[in-house]
């Protein structure tokens, strides 16, 4: 390898990193592990395997384990990837007591790139992993292909699963790698109001094209059975852009048609009910008008905040005064969560709202308003990407 002050100059490596759980809410630990991972400087997680649930190996009187295997792409070395993964461990308050004792969370690089490394600290392909079913089968699901010690990963895992006890748990852990690589830049919110009778799908496809990252669904005078018919078709178009689909106020339909997430505000189910509900794997927004209610966002389980109004808007009537550009930044600076600024934004004031640090506009009637919803898009996404 080609290494300047230890940073490989090829390019990113493809690895292989193996989580694992079994003290206190393990499902919680490996999806905040997951996102510590993928916002470490270097490294990318591109795929998440499913969950399992396995049986303790070695020391049985413990708890089952919850596993998965994420595959990453980093520039990091061995050596800075395994002190990066220590240090989650050690963050999230890992204490090394006993081999193969319960643990709070562990963190094992597999495979990196092709590479066999043999030292004290460090033993890449890891040791073991072509005896245990929890790192196999997870990782057979990723790459069935991969040949290991001259082993096919799919025979290798169908041969361990038989062996040894491993459960496929329901949730699917791709919803947490949508949730990590959430773009909240150009952030469509529906209003059927303001399409005067155009097709909801074709605005929202024409949207899509143009550029935005993300949709929320809201229907504020919808049967609960046409909101459900709305939500499953959107989900079907957006998942065509891979876009994720949130749904505004109504958990039931956020969870009958598994969206990737939320949107509630004060009014609405309270915040934490509502995190616990959906799981920590969904994306649930929370809408503030000021700084008590951001940083409350932030503590009770927001993954973002939609800040606002902005601007006097016509699209939806509200008692609070506009927080203008300084409000909006005096929220993002109070909070480390991402923030949306929403109210009355559209390609004239676009890039006043980009200078206030805030991570992405919200839009109802600058993109649906717009007879040609897909440049109106495009418009809000060149102004957004403008530099100054
Ligand atoms: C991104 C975003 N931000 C704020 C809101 C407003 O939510 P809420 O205050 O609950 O009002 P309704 O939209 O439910 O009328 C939003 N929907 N999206
Ligand atoms: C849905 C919504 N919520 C707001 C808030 O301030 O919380 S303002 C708003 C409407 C935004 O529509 P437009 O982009 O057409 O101004
Ligand atoms: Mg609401």
């Amino acid at each position: 390898m080609n290494t300047l002050l230890g940073v490989d100059t090829m390019g990113p490596v493809r690895c292989y990193i193996g989580l694992g759980a079994n003290i206190g809410d393990s499902r919680a630990t490996i999806a905040e592990a997951l996102k510590r991972l993928n916002e470490l400087p270097n490294l990318t997680v591109d795929t998440v395997a499913p969950l399992y649930r396995s049986a303790p190996i070695g020391y049985t009187e413990q708890n089952y384990f919850i596993n998965t295997v994420a595959e990453v792409s980093t520039t990091l070395t061995p050596r800075q990837l395994l002190t990066a993964l220590q240090q989650i461990e050690n963050d999230l308050g890992r204490v090394r007591v006993m081999r193969w004792g319960p643990r709070t969370v562990d963190l094992d690089i597999l495979l990196y790139g092709e590479q066999t490394i043999l030292e004290p600290e460090l033993q890449v392909p890891h040791p073991r992993m072509t005896q245990r079913a929890f790192v196999m089968v997870p990782l057979a699901d990723l790459n069935p292909g991969l040949v290991i010690d001259g082993q096919k990963a799919q025979l290798l895992a169908r041969r361990l699963a038989e062996e040894q006890e491993i459960y496929a748990e329901q949730r699917r852990y791709k919803d947490v790698v949508k949730k990590m690589n959430c773009n909240y830049s150009l952030y469509l919110v529906t209003d059927r109001a303001i399409l005067e009778g155009r097709d909801l799908y074709h605005a929202v496809e024409a949207a899509l094209q143009g550029g935005v990252t993300l949709v929320q669904l809201r229907e504020k005078h919808t049967s609960s059975r046409d909101f459900y018919q709305i939500a499953l078709g959107l989900k079907d178009l957006t998942c065509k852009y891979q876009v994720p689909l949130l749904i505004n106020d109504r958990l039931d339909i956020a969870l009958a048609v598994d969206a990737d997430g939320i949107h509630i505000g004060q009014e609405d189910l309270p915040l934490q009910v509502v995190r616990e509900m959906l799981g920590p794997q969904k994306i649930v927004g929370y809408s503030v008008a000021n700084i008590e209610e951001a940083v409350y966002g932030e503590r009770n389980g927001a993954d973002y905040l939609g800040a606002g109004p902005v601007y006097a808007t016509q699209t939806k009537s509200t008692p609070i005064e506009p927080l203008g550009v300084e409000g909006l930044r005096s929220i993002k600076e109070a909070v480390s969560i991402p923030v949306v600024g929403i109210g009355g934004i559209n390609v004239r004031n676009v890039s006043q709202v980009r200078r206030s640090g805030v991570d992405g506009i919200s839009v109802v009637s600058a993109i649906l308003g717009s007879f040609n919803p897909a440049n109106a898009s495009r418009e809000l996404y060149t102004a957004w990407h403008k530099k100054d």
